[in-house]
C-alpha cells in the first residue's frame, strides 16, 4: 500500500532551503543514534503487524529517512497501520475507552515493550523510551518505575542495596514507585506526616501514616501497577525526628498482587489528562520493615538506632532534580510534536482567499498562521537545546558530587528549578497555540495534541509546582545578588549579575547582532533579578522579617528566574547553532530561527526589555 504525499505537503518540502537531514541527525545526537532511533519502530510494527507488507514496511522506513518533521506525523498513522493488524487482541485507539479499559490497554502495551526491551537487550535509555513511546503514547503505567523508582535506588542506595534491588527493578520482578506527595503535603515536604519509627528491639522501621492528610496521594502506578514503592517518610529514632528519609516498602504481593497486611491503596480517581496513569492512594497502618530497608548511600540508622546524618541534607533531593532533567527535555520535544502536527495540517489545509477570486489558499500562507507556528517552532528548537546544555552542565556538576564534592548542588538545583519551570509553561502555552492553530480539527483527540496537553501540562505541577520552583532558582539568584553587591567572587553561571552592561551596538534599521540579543537577555536578567533583590531589602528596610519581605519581594522573584531561565536559553541557542558546524544554508536558517526566538521573546515581555533601554 503506497502511501502518497498530499501534493501541498510535498510542494512545501520541495522548499526548503537546507537539507532536513543536517538537522535531524543534529537533534538526535547524530547518525548512528538516529538511525537506531529510527529501526526500533519500523522493528517493533513489522514483528507485529502480521499482514503489512514488506513495501509497506520500506515505504515507512524510507518515509521516516526523509523528514523528521513527518517522522513524528507518520508515526502516528503508523500506529493506526498497527492498530488493525496487531497480532495479538488487536491494538485499539484509547480515546474512546473507559479510563478502566484504557489503563487495561496501555498496561497491556507496555508489559509487551518491556518483555522486548528485555529480549532485545536495549541498555540505552533513551531507545527504551523511543520503542515505548510509540507503543504507549500516553502516560505509561511504568513510567515511576522506569524513572524515578530506579534511579531513586541508584542515587540514593548503597552499593549493595543496588545489587540487591536494581536487577529486580530491571527484570520486571517488581514494579516500583516514588511515593512522597501526601493528601495534606506535596510542595512543603518539612510537612510530610507519615513516620518511619526505628524499633531497636526488633531492629524494624515500623511505617504509619498517622492522619489522613498523611496519606500518600498522587504516586504514580500506586493505584494498582506498583507492588514496591521508594517512599519517603519521618525518620524518628531514639525519639528525633531525623528528617525525611527513603525506604523500600513492600506494597502488594509479589504472586497475588494483593495488598499487604496493614497497606490500603487505591486509584484517586479521574483526572484532567495522563488517564492511564493509575496515580493512587497508600495508608500505612504500623507496617514494619527492616532496618536494611533504609536506602542508606547518604544517611544511616545503626543497629542500636543511633542516626548517621547526610553531609548534606539536601541529597535526599537528588532523584527530585535529576527528574526535573527528564521533565526539562520532554518539554521541548512535546511542543516539537505539537507544532509538527500543526505545520503538516497548516500546509494541507486550504481554507479563505488571501486575493478574492484566487482560490482558497494554504492557511499557512498566511501571515498570522506563520506567526503562530514558526514562533513555536523556533521555541521547540530552543528547549531542546536549551535542555542539553543544561543537562552538559548537570553531567559535570553530578560526576563531581559523585566524588563528595557538592559545591555545585545549590547551582544544579537553581538551574533545574528554573528551566522545569520556564520549559513546562512555555511548553504548555506552545502547545496549546498549535492546537488552537488547526481550528475544529485540532480539538479531535484523533489530531494528537489534546492529550499531548493534557497530559504533558501536569508537568507545571509534578516534580515541583513552577511557582515554588521559580522561589528555590530565586534563592540561589538572591544569594548571588547580595554576593554581588558585596563584589564577592560568583559561581560562573552567574558571574553576568557583575559583568553585564548594555552597549548595543545595533540599530533599528540593520539586522540585529546576535551577540546583542545575548547581551539584551543578560542585561534583563540581571536588572531583574537586582529588582528583586531590592524588593526584598526594601522589605527588610520597612522592618519586615526575613521571611515577610521574602514573601513581599516574591512575584518579582518569581520574574527573577524566569528572566535568568529565558537568557540560559537564549545563550545556548544561539552559542550551539553557530558552534553546531552545519553547511551555510543550515546555519543561516538555525541563526534565523533564533532571532525570531529572542524578538519573538522580547516583544512578548516588552515591559522588561523597554524598561532596561
Ligand atoms: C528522550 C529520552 C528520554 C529518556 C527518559 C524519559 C522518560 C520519561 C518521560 C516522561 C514520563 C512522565 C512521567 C511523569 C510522572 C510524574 C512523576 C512526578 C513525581 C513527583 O511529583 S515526585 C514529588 C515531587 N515533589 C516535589 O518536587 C516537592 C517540591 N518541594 C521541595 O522540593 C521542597 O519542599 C522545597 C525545595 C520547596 C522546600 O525545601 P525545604 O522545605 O527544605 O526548605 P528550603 O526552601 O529552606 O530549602 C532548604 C535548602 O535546601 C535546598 N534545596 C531544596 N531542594 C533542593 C534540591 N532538590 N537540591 C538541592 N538543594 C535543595 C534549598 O535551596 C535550600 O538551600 P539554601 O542554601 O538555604 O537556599
Ligand atoms: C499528574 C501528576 C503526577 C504526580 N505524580 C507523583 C508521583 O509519582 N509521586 C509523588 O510523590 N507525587 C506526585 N505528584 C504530586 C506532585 O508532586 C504535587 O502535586 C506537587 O509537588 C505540588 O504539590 P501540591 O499538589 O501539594 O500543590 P501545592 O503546593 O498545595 O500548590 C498549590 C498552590 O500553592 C502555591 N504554593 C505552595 N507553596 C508555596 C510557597 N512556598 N510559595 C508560594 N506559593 C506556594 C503553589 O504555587 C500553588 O499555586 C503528581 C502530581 C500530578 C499532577
Amino acid at each position: 500500500m503506497g502511501k502518497s504525499v498530499n501534493p501541498d505537503l510535498a510542494k512545501a518540502r520541495s522548499q526548503a532551503t537546507f537539507d532536513p537531514a543536517n538537522l535531524t541527525n543534529y537533534l538526535y545526537g547524530g547518525p548512528e543514534k538516529l538511525r537506531r532511533k529510527r529501526y526500533l519502530p519500523a522493528f517493533v510494527f513489522k514483528e507485529l503487524c502480521t499482514e503489512m507488507s514488506l513495501t509497506d514496511l520500506c515505504l515507512i522506513f524510507l518515509g521516516l529517512l526523509t523528514h523528521v518533521s513527518d517522522y513524528l506525523g507518520l508515526t502516528l498513522s503508523i500506529e493506526n497501520m498497527a492498530a488493525k493488524e496487531y497480532k495479538e487482541e488487536g491494538f485499539k485507539s484509547t480515546d474512546d475507552m473507559s479510563r478502566e479499559e484504557a489503563y487495561e490497554e496501555s498496561m497491556r502495551r507496555a508489559v509487551y515493550t518491556n518483555k522486548r526491551v528485555l529480549q532485545l537487550n536495549l541498555q540505552d535509555q533513551e531507545e527504551q523510551y523511543y520503542f515505548r513511546e510509540i507503543f504507549v503514547p500516553g502516560a505509561n503505567p511504568f513510567a515511576l518505575h522506569y524513572v524515578m523508582f530506579k534511579d531513586a535506588i541508584n542515587t540514593q542506595g548503597t552499593e549493595d542495596q543496588i545489587q540487591k534491588w536494581l536487577p529486580l527493578a530491571e527484570t520486571y520482578a517488581v514494579t516500583g514507585t516514588y511515593a512522597q506527595t501526601e493528601l495534606g503535603h506535596g510542595t512543603f515536604l518539612r510537612g510530610l506526616e507519615t513516620t518511619a519509627e526505628y524499633d531497636v528491639q526488633r531492629e524494624e522501621f515500623i511505617l504509619n501514616t498517622p492522619t489522613i492528610t498523611s496519606s500518600k496521594f498522587w504516586p504514580g502506578a500506586l493505584g494498582k501497577t506498583a507492588n514496591v514503592a521508594i517512599l519517603n517518610a519521618k525518620l524518628i529514632t531514639k525519639g528525633r525526628n531525623c528528617g525525611m528519609q527513603s525506604f523500600w516498602v513492600p506494597l502488594r504481593h509479589l504472586e497475588t498482587h494483593q495488598p499487604l497486611p496493614g497497606i490500603t491503596v487505591g486509584d484517586i480517581g479521574p483526572k484532567f489528562g495522563y488517564h492511564t496513569s493509575d496515580n493512587g492512594f497508600l495508608q500505612l497502618n504500623r507496617v514494619r520493615i527492616p532496618r536494611e530497608n533504609m536506602l542508606m548511600r547518604y544517611s544511616k540508622v545503626l543497629q542500636d538506632g543511633t542516626f548517621v546524618p547526610p553531609e548534606n541534607d539536601r541529597l535526599v533531593y537528588v532523584p527530585m532534580t535529576q527528574f526535573r532533567f527528564v521533565v526539562i527535555g520532554r518539554s521541548g520535544w512535546t511542543l516539537a510534536k505539537a507544532v509538527t502536527v500543526a505545520t503538516r495540517y497548516s500546509a494541507v489545509r486550504r481554507q479563505s482567499e488571501i486575493t478574492p477570486g484566487g482560490g482558497e489558499v494554504q492557511i499557512l500562507d498566511f501571515q498570522t498562521q506563520q506567526h503562530k507556528l514558526f514562533t513555536q517552532i523556533a521555541s521547540a528548537y530552543a528547549m531542546i537545546i536549551a535542555a542539553k546544555a543544561a543537562k552538559d552542565l548537570y553531567d559535570s556538576a553530578f560526576s563531581k558530587m559523585e566524588k563528595g564534592n557538592l559545591e555545585d548542588l545549590p547551582m544544579l538545583h537553581a538551574l533545574t528549578s528554573s528551566m522545569k519551570a520556564f520549559n513546562t509553561w512555555e511548553m504548555a502555552t506552545g502547545v496549546e497555540q498549535c492546537r488552537m492553530a488547526c481550528g475544529g480539527h485540532g480539538y479531535l483527540l484523533a489530531s494528537g495534541i489534546p492529550q499531548m496537553y493534557t497530559d504533558m501540562v501536569s508537568a507545571c505541577t509534578y516534580e515541583g509546582e513552577n511557582t515554588v520552583m521559580c522561589l528555590q532558582a530565586a534563592r540561589f539568584l538572591n544569594k548571588c545578588q547580595e554576593a554581588a553587591n558585596k563584589g564577592e567572587r560568583l559561581p560562573q553561571l552567574t558571574r553576568f549579575l557583575q559583568t553585564s552592561r548594555l552597549n548595543i551596538s545595533s540599530s533599528l534599521d540593520q539586522d540585529v547582532d546576535l551577540n546583542d540579543i545575548i547581551a539584551a537577555y543578560e542585561f534583563r536578567a540581571a536588572t531583574v533579578i537586582s529588582e528583586a533583590n531590592a524588593r526584598l531589602n526594601a522589605g527588610l528596610a520597612m522592618g519586615k522579617s526575613q521571611s515577610e519581605a521574602w514573601n513581599y519581594a516574591s512575584q518579582l522573584l518569581v520574574k527573577a528566574a524566569l528572566a535568568f531561565s529565558h537568557w540560559f536559553t537564549v545563550r545556548a541557542l544561539i552559542e550551539n547553532m553557530r558552534g553546531a558546524g552545519f553547511d551555510n544554508s543550515t546555519e543561516t536558517l538555525l541563526l534565523q530561527l533564533a532571532k525570531l526566538y529572542a524578538l519573538d521573546g522580547m516583544l512578548r515581555y516588552s515591559g522588561d526589555f523597554r524598561k532596561v533601554g
